[in-house]
């Protein structure tokens, strides 16, 4: 939390104004940030200096685990987080691989566990991981990339948070997550929750203790319409302590995350925030 602020604070005292074409919006910006969770504490990173609707967030991450590439099945996961992209956004609805309402195209998820190779088969890169680490296998390449650049212009935004590096010391698990560009009003807090959650959904599912998320930001901007909120509302108060994330113990396997598993099966312990603040949302 103080580190989220302190980037925040960072931004506003360092940043440099830049235009942004996708937008139309210009952006207060720095570059290179790293945050680290504590995972195997429980000190879920959950922002405090406004109410946070972390539910959306971790129904995002549960749609990209299950590979879907439809803003429809986000809403029925729990959020409406992907509708502004799969159906405002102008380029992508002219765009000829757009399949129709909803879709977002081969973004996030159907990267992750539907790779496209050259000769047609493709990979899954999520089991493969999971069931190196239900092995304690580490070979060094534990990677889960969201980011085709071959299959770029066949989604509705390049993906954002686009690779995960899982890696086993010992029975802990670390995770190492790269973010090429984060809207820190608002991408963040979701942002911060999924790197958390993913350690300890797969720590959980392949038996192993999750450790510490480091969670490395190239691109770290606040959009212009975005500022007054942030420098003279959100940065005035004073952050409260962390709560806890508590996550079903019966979610044992990739399977139960892809068919049965919801919203209701997280719940966060000991949250205490000051009221909701509502950002502007660019498209
Ligand atoms: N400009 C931009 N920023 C983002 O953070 C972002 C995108 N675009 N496009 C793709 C996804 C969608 N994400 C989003 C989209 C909306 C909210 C949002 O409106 N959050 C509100 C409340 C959401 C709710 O009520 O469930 C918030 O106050 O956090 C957050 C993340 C993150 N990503
Ligand atoms: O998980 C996410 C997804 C998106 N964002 C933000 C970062 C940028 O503000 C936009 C994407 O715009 P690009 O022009 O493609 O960089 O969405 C985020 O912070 N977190």
């Amino acid at each position: 939390m103080k580190a989220y602020l302190e980037l925040c604070q960072r931004i506003i005292d360092e940043g440099q104004w830049v235009e942004n074409k996708r937008t139309g919006k210009r952006c207060l910006t720095v570059i290179n940030a790293d945050l680290t969770y504590d995972v195997g504490n429980n000190q879920f990173p959950l922002i405090t200096t406004r109410k946070s609707f972390w539910k959306a967030a971790i129904a995002e991450l549960l749609g990209y685990i299950r590979g879907y590439r439809s803003a429809a099945d986000f809403r029925r996961l729990g959020t409406k987080t992907w509708d502004a992209n799969a159906n405002e956004n102008e380029a992508w609805l002219a765009n000829p691989y757009r399949t129709g309402e909803d879709d977002m195209g081969r973004v996030y998820g159907v990267q992750g566990r539907e790779w496209r190779k050259p000769n047609g088969e493709s990979v899954d890169q999520l089991k493969k991981i999971v069931a190196n680490l239900s092995k304690k296998i580490d070979d060094r390449g534990e990677i889960l990339t969201f980011y085709n650049p071959g299959e770029i212009e066949q989604g509705c935004l390049r993906p954002c948070m686009h690779t995960h590096t899982f890696s086993l010391l010992g029975d802990t698990l670390y995770l190492t997550s790269y973010q090429r560009s984060c809207d820190v009003p608002l991408g963040l807090t979701f942002n911060q929750v999924q790197v958390f959650t993913l350690l300890a959904l797969i720590a959980q599912i392949t038996g192993n203790k999750p450790g510490l998320a480091f969670h490395k930001i190239v691109n770290a901007h606040i959009y212009e319409d975005q500022l007054d909120l942030m420098q003279n509302v959100q940065l005035k108060r004073e952050p409260l302590p962390l709560p806890q994330l508590e996550i079903n113990p019966d979610i044992k396997t990739l399977e139960d995350l892809e068919t049965w598993v919801t919203l209701e099966d997280f719940k966060v312990r000991n949250y205490q925030s000051y009221p909701a603040i509502k950002y502007p949302f660019s498209v």
